[in-house]
């Protein structure tokens, strides 16, 4: 049996704010910076060591990972990042306030753009500098690669091949691994990893900051999959974050 720990960065001044972040590079809130401590102290007292780390380019992942570690005393393991880890690209809706958004194009339309599998946000132009194209840490990226927006399929699409390519062949060498990533980043891996359906997936939220602990079989397929301390905070959690883009 395998095991691997997949957390979501603590809350980010964005997600204060209640912007859509996506690609944007802000960093974690007070609040942000205590769900990390939070989360490497649980790790610690459940009895969870690592030596590997993913994650992604983006600094509130990147901070969420370092003081968890520091709580565990684990800094000096290797911390592999890829841009395949970010959160989804919420394209031109980046920066804007989702309940404002939400007053302005309607709740429903709203929760399209968030949670469903196949509707892209309004793209970008390749002239916004929000395009991530304009930024040197994606030079390596192909051009082709990089998106003007993404769906939650476009997202998948862009994080599975790593998972089956570099995640996956760590956990099956015996690597005790942490992923720490985005709401939609991990929404796409647990899609890929419980099989939900297109549907189903609509109405998964994932929380700040709350360790969610899956165990796999031998072909990493999930036996099981918890979120550690109290589930209904996590429960809570998970709600709240469903309801961040209401009009009212
Ligand atoms: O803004 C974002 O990039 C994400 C995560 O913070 O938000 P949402 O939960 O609305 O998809």
């Amino acid at each position: 049996m395998y095991k691997i720990v997949l957390l979501r960065h603590g809350e980010s001044t964005w997600n204060k704010e209640n912007r859509f972040t996506g690609w944007t590079d802000v960093d974690l809130s007070e609040k942000g910076i205590v769900e990390a401590h939070d989360a490497g102290k649980l790790l610690k007292e459940s009895g969870f060591t690592f030596d590997l780390a993913y994650i992604s380019v983006l600094k509130r992942a990147i901070r969420t990972l370092w003081i968890a570690l520091d709580e565990m005393d684990l800094m000096w393991i290797p911390q592999v990042r890829s841009w395949r880890l970010n959160e989804r690209h919420y394209g031109a809706l980046q920066g804007l306030n989702k309940a404002e958004t939400a007053q302005e194009y309607g709740d429903a339309q709203v929760k399209l753009w968030r949670r469903s599998y196949s509707t892209q946000p309004p793209a970008l132009l390749k002239t916004d500098d929000r395009w991530p194209g304009h930024d040197p840490r994606y030079a390596d990226v192909p051009e082709d690669d990089l998106p003007l927006t993404e769906c939650l399929k476009d997202t998948v699409a862009r994080f599975i091949p790593y998972w089956e390519e570099t995640i996956a062949p760590s956990l099956k060498a015996s690597r005790k691994v942490i992923v720490v990533a985005h709401g939609n980043s991990i929404r796409a891996l647990v899609k890929y990893l419980d099989g939900i359906s297109d549907d189903d997936i609509v109405d998964l939220n994932i929380p700040t900051g709350i360790p969610l602990v899956y165990e796999l079989d031998e072909h990493l397929k999930p036996i099981s999959h918890t979120y550690l301390g109290d589930p209904e905070a996590a429960a809570r959690a998970a709600a709240a974050v469903a309801n961040q883009a209401k009009a009212t």
